[in-house]
């Protein structure tokens, strides 16, 4: 496995692939690697010749008050994870490398950051459309898998790839999650074992609401008076957003009619995590 830390030796190294006919397919991620990273390096794997992960801890997408510096890290931990599975190259440049003393360029999009995660974030999604633009031109890959659990990020990058014409196919990858149901996250590292508990409060909220849609209730203010019922019963929580909205265009919607997306953020303890499902 080769291991890239500037954009023009990543570059270089994709351009040859290229000139050879290789297929490559791109997993994004930003480190503390865990089941649902992999599982997008199998989807790249098995719809590419080879497959290259970024790990960068991108600073532009993170708010001044958020978490850049604490944000976990383990970069050997991380190359060993890729080797096994059999990653062909990992890019895993310096902040300095990415964005230079001139740096001055950003990506970004007049809607779909105007809902959910973007309110409470402002600055995330120009950074994180920022970044993966520059991932596309240095690594130029066929395909970018990315997850289903940031699945604003996923809206997205699906626009902006079809808006600047990058020849790149977008995949999402399902939400993968431990046994009792919360969804993987590196940001499940800063729990203490009593919010881990109060965790399973999300995922447990949207099963909850499945059940509900499945017998056959349609009414967004009802179900999201239950979610909150059933976010606030758990200690140390505190509810950014619930969120029914269109899965296309995230605008928010007061009835179930097509599919719906049901979103979630929820603050425990200190650490915001997310999950969602569309029904
Ligand atoms: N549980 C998961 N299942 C599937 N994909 C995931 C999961 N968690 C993260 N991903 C995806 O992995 C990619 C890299 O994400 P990132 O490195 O930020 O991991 P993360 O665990 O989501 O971290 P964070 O805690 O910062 O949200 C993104 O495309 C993200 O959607
Ligand atoms: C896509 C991404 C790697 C861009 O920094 C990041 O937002 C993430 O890890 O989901
Ligand atoms: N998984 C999205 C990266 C972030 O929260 O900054």
């Amino acid at each position: 496995m080769e291991i890239y830390t500037t954009p023009t030796g990543m570059q270089a190294q994709s351009l040859n692939w290229k000139r050879q006919g290789k297929r490559i397919g791109l997993v994004p991620t930003m480190g503390f690697l865990h089941e649902g990273h992999l599982s997008l390096m199998d989807i790249a794997a098995a719809h590419a010749d080879l497959v290259v992960v970024s790990i960068f801890v991108n600073p532009t997408q993170f708010g001044p008050s958020e978490d850049l510096e604490a944000y976990p890290r383990n970069l050997e931990r991380d190359l060993a994870l890729c080797r096994e599975r059999g990653v062909a190259a990992v890019f895993t440049p310096e902040p300095s490398d990415v964005y230079g003393p001139e740096y001055q360029s950003y990506v970004s999009l007049e809607k779909l950051p105007n809902h959910l995660c973007g309110l409470s974030r402002p600055v995330h999604f120009r950074g994180v459309a920022t970044v993966v633009s520059k991932l596309f031109n240095i690594v130029l890959p066929d395909l970018a898998v990315f997850g289903e659990k940031d699945f604003q990020q996923l809206a997205v990058i699906r626009r902006l790839t079809a808006d600047l014409n990058f020849p790149v196919r977008i995949m999402g990858g399902p939400i993968v999650r431990e046994a009792d149901g919360l969804a993987m996250s590196s940001r499940n590292a800063y729990l203490s074992p009593e919010e881990r508990v109060s965790a399973l409060c999300l995922s447990m909220a949207l099963k909850h609401v499945a059940s509900e849609v499945e017998k056959g209730e349609r009414d967004v203010a009802l179900l999201k008076a239950s979610t909150e019922k059933i976010i606030l019963s758990r200690p140390h929580t505190e509810i950014d957003y619930i969120a029914f909205c269109d899965p296309q265009t995230l605008e928010a919607v007061d009835s179930i009619g097509g599919p719906v997306l049901m979103a979630l953020a929820v603050k425990v303890g200190s650490t915001r995590l997310i999950d969602n499902q569309v029904f």
